[in-house]
């Protein structure tokens, strides 16, 4: 039987496809960065015909630098950026917008009208999330009441909606599945995390009609099997995941207490709080880890809007340099004597303040502050924000946790910034051999579920530290930072945010 498993990883500013063979080693890769599209000062977009091309393109990649064919191949995981909204014509598959993603800030409006019509109580007990823009629903509703027409079509049963698993699952397949996995269906802010379904109440309340929603299934399942005209042969499609769902299930953060956090476009940390719902009072995410067997485990989540993007900003914003893998280099050569602090607020700030209007902001510059403080601040900034939420999850959690965080995503290449958030978190911090971490676990769940992979025990032993990070700062220093982190972003803070 084909031992090899292809993983597509959709995120937000590349598409990679990796396969991984029997004994979950990179057998090829496949990587393409598509444009982000920026319309208006706070608006996000990409075209999901962008998105598909790089996919296919990169899924093909894969296959050749592993020299295998489709027929190779076991089973395809789905893993993608969350939240991201696709709406499309279900006769000819063709998208009526660009995608509205994930940081897009347009229907701030319509989430404080939500919030000051009492709905985030409602919102909050039933999805677990926070009326914020971040997630689908407000961008369905901007799409129906902005696209001439769109409304009608899709109470009429002409339109489908999607987040990107779904879109590309519907491609994949020639349009013949439509549907997707809890872990995407809970960012959406219309499913009912603890029933499992799509909530009449709250597609009431968003307008969205019933006729436009995947079906939702667990997230190793029987998803259809790809299009013979993509590959050569058909593959089938047997897992799907939220990429800070996959890279939870690929760190092996399967037992109650454990804790990853990846580091791409933005920053996401994952508590696993077992197959009971853990109710935050500190303004974090309770969301879905994963749903397996029918058998649904939660997590606590903090989702930070801008993490390696304030690197890319450095580079390609402000052109302080070629390449992020200078930024850490650049951060070790800084004056320690200056508290250049940046609070990367550009799309609002996200756990625990939940403030769609505030806007970046740089603290504590001199005639002598350059690019090494610049690239410090942007580093720093990501650890202070993971402080944040690793507090915030402390106080919510009343089961035993692990102090160790696993790390994964991009900027986990950088030695410096990981020392660095040891520093502050005071705590160790684990790099494990794979970074690739969400694709495996998209990989794992279709693997296991092909069965030509092992179950969790078998795959949880196979996680190798790469290097572990110990805390070195003094408590002192520590204190100082963080006192001036937290002084900055009061300072940053919008004063009409729509949740205070
Ligand atoms: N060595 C590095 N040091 C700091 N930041 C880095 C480094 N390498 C990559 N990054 C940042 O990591 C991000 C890419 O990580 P990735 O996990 O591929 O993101 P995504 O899945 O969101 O597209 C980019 O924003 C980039 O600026
Ligand atoms: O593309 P990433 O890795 O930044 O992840 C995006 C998240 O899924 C958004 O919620």
């Amino acid at each position: 039987m084909a031992g090899y498993v292809l993983a597509i990883d959709q995120g937000t500013t590349s598409s990679r496809a990796i396969v991984f063979d029997g004994a979950f080693r990179i057998a090829g890769v496949g990587q393409q960065e598509f444009p982000q599209l920026f319309p208006r000062s706070g608006w996000v977009e990409h075209d999901p015909e962008a998105i598909w091309a790089s996919v296919v393109d990169t899924c093909r990649a894969a296959l050749a630098k592993a020299s295998l064919s489709a027929s190779d191949i076991a089973a395809i995981g789905i893993t993608n950026q969350r939240e991201t909204a696709v709406i499309w014509d279900r006769a000819t598959g063709a998208p009526i917008h660009n995608a509205i993603v994930w940081q897009d800030r347009r229907t701030a409006d319509l989430c404080r009208r939500l919030v000051e019509e009492g709905a985030a109580e409602t919102i909050a007990a039933k999805t677990g999330l926070v009326v914020d823009p971040y997630f689908s629903a407000t961008k369905i509703a901007w799409l129906l009441d902005n696209v001439p027409g769109a409304r009608r079509r899709a109470e009429a049963g002409e339109l489908a909606f999607g987040t990107v698993d779904s879109f590309l699952l519907w491609r994949l397949t020639g349009g013949r599945v439509h549907a997707t996995d809890a872990t995407n269906a809970c960012r959406t802010m219309l499913f009912d995390i603890e029933a499992n379904e799509w909530d009449e109440e709250l597609l009431r309340l968003l307008g969205v009609p019933r006729a436009l929603l995947p079906e939702v299934k667990d997230c190793a399942a029987e998803f259809g099997t790809t299009d013979p005209a993509l590959f050569g042969t058909p593959i089938p499609i047997l897992g799907m995941a939220g990429d800070q769902h996959a890279a939870t299930l690929g760190q092996a953060c399967f037992t109650p207490g454990m804790t990853k956090s990846t580091y791409g476009t933005g920053c996401f940390a994952v508590l696993n709080t077992g197959t009971t719902r853990c109710h935050s009072k500190n303004r974090l995410l309770s969301t879905i880890a994963y749903r397996l067997d029918g058998v649904t485990t939660y997590a606590l989540e903090g989702s930070i809007f801008i993490a390696g993007a304030a690197v890319q900003w450095l580079r390609d914003g402000l052109k302080l340099m070629e390449r992020a893998e200078q930024s850490g280099p650049m951060a070790a050569s800084a004056d320690e004597a200056q508290d250049v602090v940046l609070v990367p607020a550009f799309v609002g700030l996200g756990a625990p303040h939940w403030d769609a209007e505030a806007r970046g902001a740089i603290y504590g510059l001199t005639r002598n502050s350059g690019p090494n403080e610049f690239a410090r601040a942007a580093l720093e900034a990501v650890c202070f924000q993971t402080a944040d939420l690793l507090d915030a999850m402390r106080r919510d959690w009343r089961g035993e946790a692990s102090m160790v965080l696993r790390v994964d995503g991009g900027m986990v290449a950088s030695d410096w910034t990981m020392q660095r958030l040891a520093d502050i978190l005071a705590a160790p911090v684990d790099r494990p051999v794979v970074l690739e971490t969400t694709a495996l676990g998209a990989a794992w769940l279709a693997g296991h579920k092909a069965g030509v992979w092992p179950g969790r025990e078998g795959f949880a032993a196979s996680w190798h530290l790469e290097r572990r990070f110990e805390p070195q700062m003094s408590p002192v220093e520590r204190g100082r930072k963080l006192g001036a982190w937290a002084d900055a972003v009061r300072r940053t803070r919008s004063t009409h945010s729509p949740l205070g």
